[in-house]
């Protein structure tokens, strides 16, 4: 992977039709970082990565990417947001991960047959590639996800929550991917509800309120005090406040 300077979040506020969810955040995610964005429901996580992703335009401040481009990240939404119902093989969704590489009407390639079942071995579905998606299990369908994921050969990775509702062998199974990748040099961004699992796997971590209450070290960030303030923090907010207090003020 090339060297970045990496995400550069400047001031920024993200929200829905002017109201806030993100409010105020600056700091840097390092290139070849990994990184837990932490924090209650409803705390702006999955909005961060909508903005780093471009999907969402901040409200005001700014998301710099250093010299990688929107099309250098790779997305992974929360599976709820995924629509298993289209009728497709687990081979095509894999493939998928290749349009980068060919375009969205390029041909394959010679070696790409190789290269999806090489990132379908690596996920454990060697076998699954003619079954429908809509078939799969839950963890099946994030496996798939996981060798797609592989094949995008993206440096920047973002996840959101990607192990919810997966039992222990299938997380086990995909924080080998992560490892993998952040071995590489890539930055990978995870939102994450486990805070174990964090302290244990991920190096650093962002503790999100809306606004931030913590971003360093995982285990440093990761206190019973920080966490309490975070919880405290949501509590206390007005989700239907227009603008933020800071701007008001
Ligand atoms: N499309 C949307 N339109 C309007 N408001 C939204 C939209 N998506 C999210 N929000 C609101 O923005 C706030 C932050 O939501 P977000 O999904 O980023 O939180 P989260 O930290 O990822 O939560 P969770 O842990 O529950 O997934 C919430 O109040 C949510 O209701």
């Amino acid at each position: 992977m090339s060297a970045t300077s990496g995400i550069l979040l400047d001031d920024v506020t993200l929200g829905y039709a002017r109201h806030p969810a993100v409010h105020h955040l600056s700091g840097a995610i390092g290139s070849g970082s990994l990184t837990a964005v932490v924090g209650p429901n409803g705390a702006g996580k999955s909005t961060l990565l909508k903005g780093i992703v471009g999907m969402l335009k901040p409200l005001s401040g700014s998301i710099g990417l250093g010299n990688l481009t929107r099309r250098d990240i790779a997305y992974l939404p929360q599976a709820a947001e995924i629509d298993r119902s289209f009728p497709m093989a687990v081979y095509d969704l894999v493939a998928m991960g290749l349009w980068k590489r060919h375009g969205l009407f390029g041909g394959m390639g010679r070696g790409d047959s190789q290269r999806i079942g090489d990132a379908l071995g690596a996920v454990g579905l060697t076998g699954f590639e003619n079954r429908p998606i809509g078939t799969l299990s839950g963890g099946q369908t994030q496996r798939a996800l996981f060798a797609r994921l592989l094949l995008q050969n993206a440096p920047v990775i973002l996840l959101d929550e990607p192990f919810n509702a997966l039992d222990t062998r299938t997380v086990s199974d995909l924080l080998d991917i992560i490892r993998r990748w952040h071995g590489e040099q890539r930055t990978v961004i995870a939102v994450l509800h486990d805070m174990d699992l964090v302290r244990a796997h991920f190096t650093d971590a962002l503790l999100l309120a809306r606004s931030p209450v913590a971003w360093g070290p995982a285990h440093e960030v990761l206190t019973a005090e920080n966490l309490f303030k975070a919880r405290h923090m949501i509590e206390a907010f007005d989700p239907e406040a227009a603008i933020c207090s800071r701007d008001a003020a």
